[in-house]
């Protein structure tokens, strides 16, 4: 009988030669492979429809050319996709994300792992994920709108509320969504909910804009209270001042936890008695002008520290909140000597693989994006079925679901990652993810 590192050895060979040179797919897929193929294997139905291997090819990739008009009256070409991963449990969905870094292979690893986060909230959500090699940097309000129009001229084809639901990502946000509904409604004639992420005033859920980074701290706070212990007092390093990380921020706060660092590519804004809500704001304001965090008012009481990655500061808790790969081994070992014993990922795989190793062997206390991140598209769906039923939930109804969600979530991912007296979280995410979808495609037949 083939050895666990056998079987993903032989696994991870096909599905390198079919996809080459897409390290960070690659990545996201070895890494759920160490923990479901024994899975796979010891269930005839899985085996038998190769569940894994199905889930490694998108159902389809679009991708189309947008073209747009500067300011000057320059015409632009950038490229858009959306990569429908699978559909197996209800219509794809998934983040729309506007970075010059955006290329199919990253595409192919969010899309991948949304299809077992949204796996995991318990809602009937596929997985997909798109967006476009455009950078918003330095743009105006204008070419912002006319991308957004571009863009969705060619997507609103290839969308819709049973068919695939887009939402935002890096660069994405609520105006971002509001162009891109308008332009959708615009095209088809039609008031639908094939977008998550709207504006309260045209169909959008309360509490969407906060969910996600709402939803970790939940987490956080259950993966503590496993531990018998509380978020009141512990010292969190986060990294990013974009949606996920800010509004983590000011959970974190909210709960009575001291935030020591935010970040941004420029370096690190750091305060050792723990940031206030004012400092919270200022570092969203930033981000929603298009500065950095280089120059923080002294009345805020933050540091900045050019060129540093948050994790060489002391703290008992680190949340990567900006991107893929912002931790290495070295920034994993850097928080961990710095006192860090709870790594929870606000980000989509913001761990590289050797960092994921290191964080492992120490034994500290670790949860993937795919389980803590939940949050968002948990609120994605709920807002679904308010645009579906036309009622609509307050902010303190959805933020009890949340709150319910996460907490699930949290138990599903303990009780299948229990061994040994510990819990792998990492583990009992993707078993738990992937058992469901498995179980909906081996349903299906061959098709
Ligand atoms: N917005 C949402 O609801 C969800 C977002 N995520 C993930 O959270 C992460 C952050 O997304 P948002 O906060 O929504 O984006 P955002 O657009 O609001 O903020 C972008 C963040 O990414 C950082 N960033 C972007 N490129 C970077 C780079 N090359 N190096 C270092 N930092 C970089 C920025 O500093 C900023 O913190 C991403 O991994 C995203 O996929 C995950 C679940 C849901
Ligand atoms: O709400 C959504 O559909 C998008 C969420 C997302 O992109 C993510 O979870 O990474």
């Amino acid at each position: 009988m083939a050895t666990r590192s056998e079987l993903v050895e032989t696994f991870m060979t096909t599905i390198r030669d079919r996809n080459p040179g897409e390290d960070a797919f690659l990545q996201a897929v070895e890494e759920v492979a160490e923990d479901v193929l024994t899975v796979e294997k010891a269930n005839s139905a899985f085996a038998a429809a190769r569940v894994l291997e199905q889930l490694t090819e998108p159902d389809r990739i679009i991708t189309f050319r947008v073209v747009w008009e500067d300011d000057t009256g320059t015409l632009q070409i950038n490229r858009g996709w959306r990569v429908q991963m699978s559909n197996a449990i209800g219509p794809y969905k998934g983040g729309l994300r506007f970075h010059p870094s955006v290329q199919p292979s990253i595409l192919k690893f969010l899309a991948f792992e949304q299809v077992f986060k949204n796996a995991l909230t318990g809602l009937p959500l596929g997985g997909g994920k798109g967006g476009a090699d455009f950078d918003p940097k330095g743009r105006s309000e204008g070419e912002i709108m006319r991308f957004c129009q571009a863009f969705m001229a060619e997507l609103a084809h290839h969308i819709g509320p049973d068919e695939d639901v887009p939402a935002g990502d890096i660069n994405v946000g609520p105006r971002e969504i509001g162009y891109l509904f308008g332009a959708y409604k615009k095209h088809h004639g039609l008031f639908q909910g094939a977008l998550t992420g709207k504006g309260q005033a045209f169909g959008g859920s309360a509490m969407r804009v906060e969910a996600t980074g709402y939803g970790l701290i939940y987490f956080v706070a259950a993966m503590l209270s496993e531990q018998g212990d509380l978020l009141e007092g512990q010292r969190i390093a986060i990294s990013g001042k974009g949606n996920v990380a800010t509004h983590a921020a000011e959970k974190a706060i909210v709960e009575g936890a001291r935030v020591v660092t935010m970040s941004d590519t420029s370096g690190t804004v750091h305060c050792a008695d723990g940031m206030d809500q004012d400092a919270v704001a200022w570092v969203r304001a930033q981000k929603a002008a298009g500065g950095d965090l280089s120059n923080p008012p002294k009345a805020l009481g933050l540091t900045f520290h050019e060129g540093a990655l948050p994790w060489q500061f002391e703290a008992d808790i680190a949340l990567p909140c900006a991107t893929q790969n912002e931790m290495d081994a070295e920034a994993a070992k850097s928080a961990m000597a710095g006192g860090v014993k709870l790594i929870a990922e606000g980000a989509n795989m913001p761990l590289t693989a050797d960092a994921l190793a290191a964080v492992e062997e120490a034994g500290i206390l670790y949860a993937p994006g795919k389980a803590t991140n939940a949050g968002g598209v948990a609120i994605s769906g709920l807002e679904m079925s308010q645009n579906a039923h036309g009622q609509f939930s307050t902010a303190e109804e959805v933020d009890r679901a949340l709150m319910r969600i996460m907490t699930q979530i949290h138990d599903t991912a303990r009780d299948e990652g229990r061994a040994g007296g510990r819990i792998n979280y990492r583990r009992g995410a993707n078993i738990a993810g992937y058992r469901k979808v498995a179980t909906a495609i081996a349903a299906f037949g061959v098709i």
